[in-house]
């Protein structure tokens, strides 16, 4: 089957170039100027410097030569994805859409799997998503994703035609918990950034990274996610990864919000935008979500990582 990459970031970029190994890409970037630079220069110096793009890959901003493939990922922003898709509707219906992207939509409350249902109802639905720098997968290092699909013959074919040999993809129909491990993992992620810039330590990091995997699991659970799938990779697994290293834009926001140093704001951190939207859910449908409700005030610049801190360790005392 042929594939597509629509947003050409890192990530998109990265993917695009794993699957040139089994056959021909289309990328797709909105920008003209910037796609005729990438396909003429074989790179993409803005989002991806230092990763060859392979022959096998066509840039373009023809968004009609990208649908022509029968399997198009989306890889833009989460808080992109709705307007993407809205401008290419018409094109995208007959197509399998995997969204690539990590969040929940703010106006919304929706994961992106949600987003491509509502906005093209007509088009089968999946979601590629799991541990992996998008330099890991360009470079060819050995990464292992899940693919969420809750048509269990589609997930299947796109786990063949997706995996690549130092992609391995494991499969599952539960979307749900797919998207919102990936999704409330990166809002975990700002917190222990935080935690350590603030210079809270290491056993304060692993507190939170557990305390926050405990409200990962409340949450999806409660939107009917399974127990496993928060488990796996696209759980546990990024949430380690995501946590742990400098390699991430949403822990390197935090490390900046803590030591009260400047950060980049056209950086995509989607955690930010997440931390908003469950504050505004658990409020809304009163849900305990302290450690996501803390990183949207922290993220917003409306209480001061120390404060947030001592507010976290102050709550009254419960069993675990
Ligand atoms: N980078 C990584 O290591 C990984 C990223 N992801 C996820 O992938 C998603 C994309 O991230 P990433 O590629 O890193 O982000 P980048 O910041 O590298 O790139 C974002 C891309 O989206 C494009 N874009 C933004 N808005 C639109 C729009 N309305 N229509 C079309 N294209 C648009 C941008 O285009 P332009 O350049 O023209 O602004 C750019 O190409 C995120 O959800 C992220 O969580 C998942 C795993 C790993
Ligand atoms: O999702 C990712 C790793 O799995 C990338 O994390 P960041 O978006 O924080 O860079």
């Amino acid at each position: 089957m042929s594939v597509s990459v629509l947003g050409s970031g890192a990530f998109g970029t990265a993917l695009a170039i794993s699957l040139a190994g089994k056959g021909p890409v289309t990328l797709w970037a909105r920008d003209p100027e910037q796609a005729q630079m990438m396909q003429n220069h074989r790179v993409n110096s803005a989002r991806l410097p230092n990763a060859p793009l392979p022959k096998a890959i066509t840039v373009t901003s023809d968004a009609d030569l990208a649908a022509e493939s029968e399997i198009i990922l989306l890889s833009v922003p989460m808080q992109k994805l709705r307007s993407a898709l809205c401008a290419h509707s018409a094109t995208l219906r007959d197509k399998t859409l995997v969204a690539c992207c990590k969040g929940i939509e703010l106006t919304s409350g929706l994961g992106p799997v949600s987003v491509i249902r509502e906005t093209v109802p007509e088009a089968r639905a999946a979601l590629l998503t799991g541990p992996s720098f998008a330099n890991d997968i360009a470079r060819g290092l050995p990464t292992a994703l899940t693919l969420a699909c809750a048509d269990d013959a589609i997930g299947r074919d796109l786990q063949h035609e997706l995996s690549t040999t130092n992609l391995r993809l494991y499969r599952t129909a539960d979307t749900i918990g797919a998207e919102l491990g990936g999704a409330l993992k990166n809002v975990m992620a700002i917190g222990c950034g935080a935690c350590i810039g603030e210079g809270m330590g290491e056993s304060a990091r692993a507190a939170l990274m557990t305390r926050g995997f405990a409200e990962m699991q409340r949450f999806a659970l409660m939107r009917g996610a399974r127990p496993e799938t928060l488990m796996g990779l696209s759980g546990m697994g990024d949430l380690v990864l995501t946590c742990c290293s400098e390699l991430s834009r949403n822990y390197r926001f935090g490390l900046s919000l803590g030591r009260q140093d400047a950060f980049d704001t056209n950086t995509t951190v989607e955690g930010v935008a997440t931390a908003k939207a469950l504050a505004k859910i658990a409020k809304a449908e009163d849900l305990d979500m302290p450690i996501s409700t803390i990183v949207s005030e922290i993220s917003t610049g409306k209480c001061s990582v120390g404060e947030a801190m001592r507010w976290l360790l102050n709550r009254p005392l419960k069993e675990e």
